[in-house]
């Protein structure tokens, strides 16, 4: 009866053993969903880093975010991982077939410039390894931009001998208008810091009497700062795409290996619990079947060995599992610090540039860009709690004669100076962005129908008011308005023609006034 006492209290030390493995488990799972819960969120950062690049990423690594959700889920997840290499794959191809199309593109400017008779032999000769260079594929945009560059130079060099040829070339009227009309372009791009000096100079040299040289030279360094712009920013998102690529990579490598190790794991740990059990119920089975002391002794001994054993095994499983489980974690936790650490600074290059997409460089105003994206929040506004909205149109009346009269870069002044008044004649609540030209759109939520004529008006009354001074002449500046109300069940879309069309009669009717569409 000893005996049985002695077995029946192993089995009771060997349960507790079993516990407090189970309990060891459930820690090991707890620290695994914290990991988890660490690479929801770097995914979370990682969606916002790549919104906007490609519709079918942000979709993929929203549902990417929602399967991780759960680590029982990440087998389902696998399949996003390869999706979103895929993607990445694909948008690889298709700048890869633009560049082709780039190529065969230069291709024919090359035979047409071929065909100019005039171009130094040395030009001609260049042109023809040049067109044999662009027989070879592009890998890389970087290969395309320095072809571009070149071509132009090549447009230099027959330009300018055909100049040295004949300098008869007369600057006709519409060479000034295009003159006038890159200064007004070069004004609504926003150029970078070290550039922006260049840029002014070149815009006074526009906007003055300006040689049919210095307007081709305008166009040709314009292009270039262009494309030096354009490469800097395919630069910064490819950089990020590719190390965005490689780190999922190995975050599905390890997901996966983890899986399958899980597994085959889960499918031994069944085994050995079942071989626990049976164990366990045997030796229950022993001490109330067998009656022999010596008898019982001898079977619960074998049964017991068998029980340790393999409780020995399953430890040495739950260990093994555990360090995989570590080693895994720590790969994915370098590779995620790495990734959020691009993401980090690819965000903030994201938010330095929209922040530029957003503003109107000349009259640092919203654009036309912010001024869509206002009216969608208005608009859900003015349906979600059915609060008065206007939008009113005005434009500056007769601008083209500052222009003419006290040249462009007067007219950019008054344009700066008009967009401040605006936009010191709202309250916060209110919007006004530089449409176009000389033309601004003001939201107004929140004004009610008496109000409205007295508030534009008196916007109206301040820019008229504004003291102007060109060439020791005093000017009235003055501005023409249109306004609607957003009715109900009206697009804000049809608001704005409707506000639009009355700018127009305020126009017809003689200029300087207010205009409310009824
Ligand atoms: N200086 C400068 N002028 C601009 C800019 N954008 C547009 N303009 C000029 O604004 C003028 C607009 O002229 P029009 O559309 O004929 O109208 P307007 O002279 O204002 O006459 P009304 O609108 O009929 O009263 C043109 O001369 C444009 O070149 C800019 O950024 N800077």
């Amino acid at each position: 009866m000893k005996d049985s006492e002695l077995a029946i209290s192993q089995i009771t030390l060997m349960k507790q053993k079993l516990h407090a493995a189970r309990v060891s488990l459930e820690e090991i799972n707890k620290d695994r969903n914290e990991k988890l819960k660490t690479l929801i969120q770097f995914i979370g950062n990682l969606s916002l880093a790549c919104k906007g690049q490609n519709l079918e990423l942000d979709n993929k690594l929203a549902k990417l975010r929602h399967h991780l959700h759960d680590y029982d889920q990440i087998d389902e997840a696998l399949p996003d991982l390869v999706d979103i290499e895929r993607i990445l794959k694909s948008q690889y191809n298709q700048t890869m077939s633009q560049l082709e199309e780039s190529r065969m593109g230069l291709s024919r400017v090359i035979r047409q410039i071929q065909r100019v008779n005039s171009a130094p032999e040395k030009v001609k000769k260049e042109i023809k390894y040049f067109k044999q260079d662009l027989g070879k594929p592009f890998h890389t945009v970087w290969e395309y931009i320095p072809k571009v560059e070149k071509l132009v130079g090549f447009y230099e060099s027959i330009l300018q001998q055909e100049f040295s040829q004949a300098d008869n070339y007369e600057i006709l009227p519409q060479h000034v208008q295009l003159a006038r009309e890159l200064a007004v372009k070069i004004s609504e791009i926003e150029f970078r810091k070290d550039q922006r000096d260049q840029i002014l100079v070149m815009k006074e040299v526009l906007q003055g009497d300006i040689t049919l040289n210095t307007l081709l030279e305008s166009y040709q360094t314009i292009l270039s700062l262009l494309l030096d712009n354009i490469a800097r920013e395919k630069s910064a998102s490819q950089d990020f795409l590719y190390a965005l690529n490689d780190a999922l990579t190995v975050v599905r490598d390890v997901v996966t290996s983890s899986h399958n190790s899980n597994e085959r794991s889960h499918q031994l740990k069944q085994q050995l619990n079942k071989e626990i059990n049976l164990r366990v119920d045997n030796a229950g089975g022993i001490i109330t079947d067998v009656d022999d002391v010596s008898d019982l002794k001898t079977q619960l001994t074998i049964q017991l060995s068998s029980l340790r054993d393999a409780l020995s095994r399953k430890e040495a499983l739950e260990q093994r599992e555990q360090s995989i489980l570590r080693k895994s974690i720590e790969a994915m936790r370098k590779e995620l610090n790495n990734i959020t650490q691009e993401a980090n600074s690819y965000k903030e290059k994201l938010f330095e540039h929209q922040k530029l997409n957003l503003l109107d460089p000349l009259t640092q105003l919203a654009n036309r860009a912010a001024l869509e994206d206002r009216m969608d929040v208005e608009y859900r506004n003015h349906i979600r709690f059915k609060t008065p909205l206007w939008i009113a149109v005005t434009d500056i009346d007769h601008f083209k004669s500052v222009n003419d009269n006290f040249g462009h870069s007067t007219g950019d002044k008054t344009l700066q100076v008009i967009a401040m008044a605006l936009k010191n004649s709202l309250r916060d609540s209110e919007f006004v962005a530089r449409y176009g030209g000389e033309e601004f759109v003001l939201l107004l939520p929140e004004i009610t129908e008496d109000h409205i004529s007295i508030l534009l008006n008196r916007v109206r009354e301040k820019v008229k008011n504004i003291p102007f001074k060109f060439k020791n002449q005093r000017i009235t500046v003055t501005l023409s308005i249109g306004a609607a109300q957003v009715m109900d069940n009206e697009t804000m879309q049809d608001a704005f023609e409707r506000a639009d069309a009355a700018l127009y009669r305020a126009k017809n009717n003689g200029r300087d006034r207010v205009v409310i569409d009824i």
